[in-house]
């Protein structure tokens, strides 16, 4: 025991001497920036004095320092817990090169940097944070995460471990350093660093992260990014990224760090250019504050598939049957049927009287188009493919052709000149006409998107559109789920299928304002002073964009082929970055949608990543979760767990069972279990049920606070949680032809414990376990 304690007493104090240690440098860190910040006051007052300083690039290189200084401030002391996270120690390179940042840029140790004796000396010290710190003399203080000086703090393994000698995680809040945690790369060697042997502090970072209880929010990973996700993360920009992996690997993460990566490496390039696509707003408010945290504001656009189209947002989900027809791509021709349609839909009522026929006076003579030739007219102007609110001026010269035909005026002249301006003065007589202004209004409306989906909302109307196309059962359906008040996730893809079609009317820009600070490089991010008018300028920049540099598409297995054209639209010109897992979608017919996102993508190059660790789920969960993986995708390997906690999955059951709990119903068993997780875990619990119980399950667990929350499984996609409750596999599983894959995503979000609520259509066991789960 003696000997015990004694140990433990040492190690504290090796412990303390390191966070010692580390807590000079913060405050050297800090010392540092405060220096430049007032080096910056000085400039600035010294400048208001003096009235004028040099040229306006020399005043702006100024302004910008100061803003620079007093963003750096700013951020330092209000949004970061842990500025400073990491510091590597390393062996020395193979040549004496220094890159931009003031670290040496080798890779791999000098010959001779580790000697016959297993024994070395540390030549060089880096430390890494969120932004990167020079000192008076340019040597760092602190090294950007992205900077490529940085690379082997996420690279090095044991296996591969290049330089590094140790790595550290450093933990601490506002300027207080709390803990360290390291890890050896050469555990084999004895390292000495100014003749004092290097001590190893802990058991390591990335297993103190996934031990932490979760949040509403995702946090960043920057501390903690391992090999394979840093190759993700800082893969060149070229055409498309795609990553493979199953739950828990990072993939989200991956993505989220790799638009800030991708700002730091060419800032110009992607300022406001990055579009996340996320499956859900669910999934979009858990993660949105993890760019953020990694000190990108504003510079990336996070939205729900739902959310694409400007100025609506859908959360309603329509039923998988509808749903399988709206994403198909058979809705193509429908829409383009429907497009061209409408026009003539449009015209009943009071409008459609008025576009029966058209009467107007013309050179003292009454002049009138009968409905059939009206309509014989409109199939004129209606042929080929070009967008039909494009065609109207088309549609108005046919009318006055056919006018001008009846009106005989054609044959007064044979001299071509007077025959023209005879023809231009009857045009300009005609269309000043109130009646005629009146009717083309009627006749050929300006569509939009909404109107005609609404038009399509008539079953009458969508069974002609959808003649060979759609069967009458998926037209009723399809039909019916249109009429209601509001829109679905999968109507979003067809407004912008028939915003596309239909051309949107040009809108007049507005003309910019020149601003010199606009020209130098990085200046966007800044500026406090400025802080009005740069989100003015994101927002008008949000809005008027249309397509994007880079498009990040998060979960994009379950993209529909409809969803895919979306998509691909806002990113024709843009490199990719895909992340998903084929054994996750909840699409009913893969290999559609593939083609849809072959046909989105063009014949761009792709580099492929797979990602294999799963950093969620202890092993005692994806064990479970393997077992309907091996039912819904043969064949597909699961990724390894990278820890255990020895909590196995929990299973209870409704009814009269034997591993039932507190009174019989569905409610009361979930709301126990729900009330049993909140006491086990400190973080979050999620309760998983099929779609249609979703306001029911609310109800379930009202009162039992903020800590808990009921969704359905289609809305689990990429969350997760410390505790999960998965309420009736076979009611998830029967949900719809991608059940089986939709059960895989509920049972592989919870960090810590999962229990699996079974009823009656689950045929659970003797132990509560349902069929599904059984071996
Ligand atoms: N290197 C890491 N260090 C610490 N935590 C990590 C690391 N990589 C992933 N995680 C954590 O693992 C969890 C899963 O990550 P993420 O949600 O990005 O996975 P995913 O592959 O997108 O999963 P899914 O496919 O299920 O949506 C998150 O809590 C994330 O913070």
């Amino acid at each position: 025991m003696a000997a015990q304690a004694q140990h433990e007493t040492a190690v504290d104090s090796a412990r303390s001497r390191e966070i010692a240690v580390e807590q000079d440098h913060l405050d050297a860190v800090y010392r540092r920036l405060e220096e430049k910040i007032h080096e910056a006051e000085f400039l600035m007052d010294d400048a208001s004095k003096r009235g004028q300083v040099g040229t306006p690039g020399a005043l702006a290189e100024r302004d910008a320092q100061v803003f620079r200084a007093g963003i750096h401030l700013n951020r330092l002391n209000n949004e970061f817990e842990d500025f400073l996270f990491g510091r590597i120690d390393l062996l020395l390179g193979k040549d004496g090169k220094k890159g931009p940042d003031g670290a040496y840029t080798a890779v791999e140790p000098a010959e001779g940097a580790v000697r016959a004796d297993h024994t070395a000396d540390i030549a060089e010290t880096l430390h890494i944070g969120r932004i990167g710190v020079l000192d008076a003399d340019y040597a760092p203080l602190v090294i950007d995460w992205r900077a490529p000086a940085a690379a082997p703090f996420y690279r090095s393994t044991p296996v591969d471990p290049g330089r590094v000698v140790r790595r550290r995680v450093i933990r601490s809040k506002g300027r207080k350093v709390l803990g360290v945690e390291d890890d050896l790369m050469r555990p084999e060697l004895t390292a000495y660093l100014g003749g004092e042997a290097l001590p190893a502090i802990g058991d390591g970072a990335l297993m103190a992260a996934l031990g932490q209880a979760r949040s509403h929010s995702m946090r960043d990973i920057v501390s903690s990014i391992q090999a394979e996700q840093d190759l993700v993360i800082r893969a060149p920009a070229a055409s498309v990224t795609y990553v493979e992996g199953g739950p828990g690997t990072g993939k989200t993460a991956v993505a989220l760090h790799r638009a800030a990566y991708l700002l730091y490496q060419d800032r110009r390039r992607y300022a406001g250019g990055i579009l996340i696509v996320s499956p859900t707003p669910l999934l979009v408010a858990y993660t949105e504050g993890v760019l953020p945290s990694l000190g990108e504001e504003g510079q990336v656009a996070i939205r729900a598939v739902g959310s694409l189209v400007d100025g609506v947002e859908a959360t309603e989900y329509d039923s998988p049957a509808v749903a399988r027809v709206k994403g198909s791509s058979r809705m193509l021709k429908v829409l383009r049927k429907a497009a061209r349609g409408a026009l003539e839909t449009t015209t009943g009522g009071t409008a459609g009287a008025a576009a029966e026929r058209l009467r107007v006076v013309a050179f003292g003579r009454r002049l009138e188009l009968e409905a059939d030739q009206l309509r014989r007219i409109r199939q004129a102007a209606l042929g080929g493919t070009a967008p039909v609110n494009h065609l109207r001026p088309r549609a108005r010269k046919l009318l006055l052709d056919a006018l001008w035909e009846q009106s005989g005026a054609g044959n007064r002249h044979d001299d071509p000149e007077l025959a023209a301006e005879l023809r231009s003065s009857f045009d300009e007589d005609i269309t000043t006409e109130d009646d005629f202004i009146r009717f083309l209004d009627a006749w050929w409306p300006e569509l939009t998107p909404r109107g005609v989906l609404s038009a399509m909302g008539d079953e009458k109307n969508l069974g002609r559109w959808a003649r060979r196309v759609l069967n009458p059962g998926e037209v009723r359906k399809v039909a019916r789920s249109l009429r209601r008040e509001a829109l679905s996730v999968h109507d979003i893809a067809l407004l912008d299928e028939l915003n596309a079609v239909l051309g949107a009317p040009a809108r007049p820009r507005k003309k910019r304002e020149y601003d010199p600070l606009d020209q130098l490089t990085g200046l966007e991010e800044l500026m406090p002073v400025r802080e009005e008018t740069q989100r003015e300028r994101a927002e008008r920049l949000a809005q008027e964009r249309t397509e994007y540099t880079h498009v990040i598409v998060d979960e994009a297995q379950d993209l529909t082929p409809m969803q895919w054209r979306m998509v691909g639209r806002r990113g024709r010109h843009a490199t990719w970055t895909i992340v998903g897992d084929p054994a996750q979608s909840s699409w009913s017919d893969p290999d559609e949608a593939a083609a849809a996102r072959d046909e989105a993508l063009g014949s761009r190059p792709r580099r492929r990543f797979t990602l294999t660790v799963n950093y969620r789920n202890p092993s005692e969960i994806a064990d479970l979760a393997a077992k309907v993986l091996a039912l819904a995708m043969p064949g597909t390997p699961s990724p390894s767990a990278v820890r255990s906690t020895g909590v196995e999955p929990r299973f209870v059951t409704t009814g009269k069972g034997r591993r039932s709990v507190a009174g019989d119903s569905l409610a009361d068993v979930v709301r126990a279990e729900a009330a049993r997780l909140l006491d086990r875990v400190d973080g979050t619990v999620g309760v998983v049920v099929a779609m249609n119980r979703r306001a029911e399950a609310a109800r379930w667990l009202s009162g039992l606070g903020e800590r808990v929350v009921a969704l359905g499984s289609l809305e689990a996609k990429g969350l997760e949680y410390d505790a999960t409750i998965v309420v009736s596999p076979a009611e998830i599983a029967d949900e719809s032809p991608a059940g089986l894959r939709v059960l895989y995503v509920a049972l592989t979000r919870a960090t810590q414990q999962l229990t699996v609520v079974s009823g009656a259509r689950d045929e659970p066991d003797a132990q509560g376990v349902p069929d599904l789960l059984r071996d």
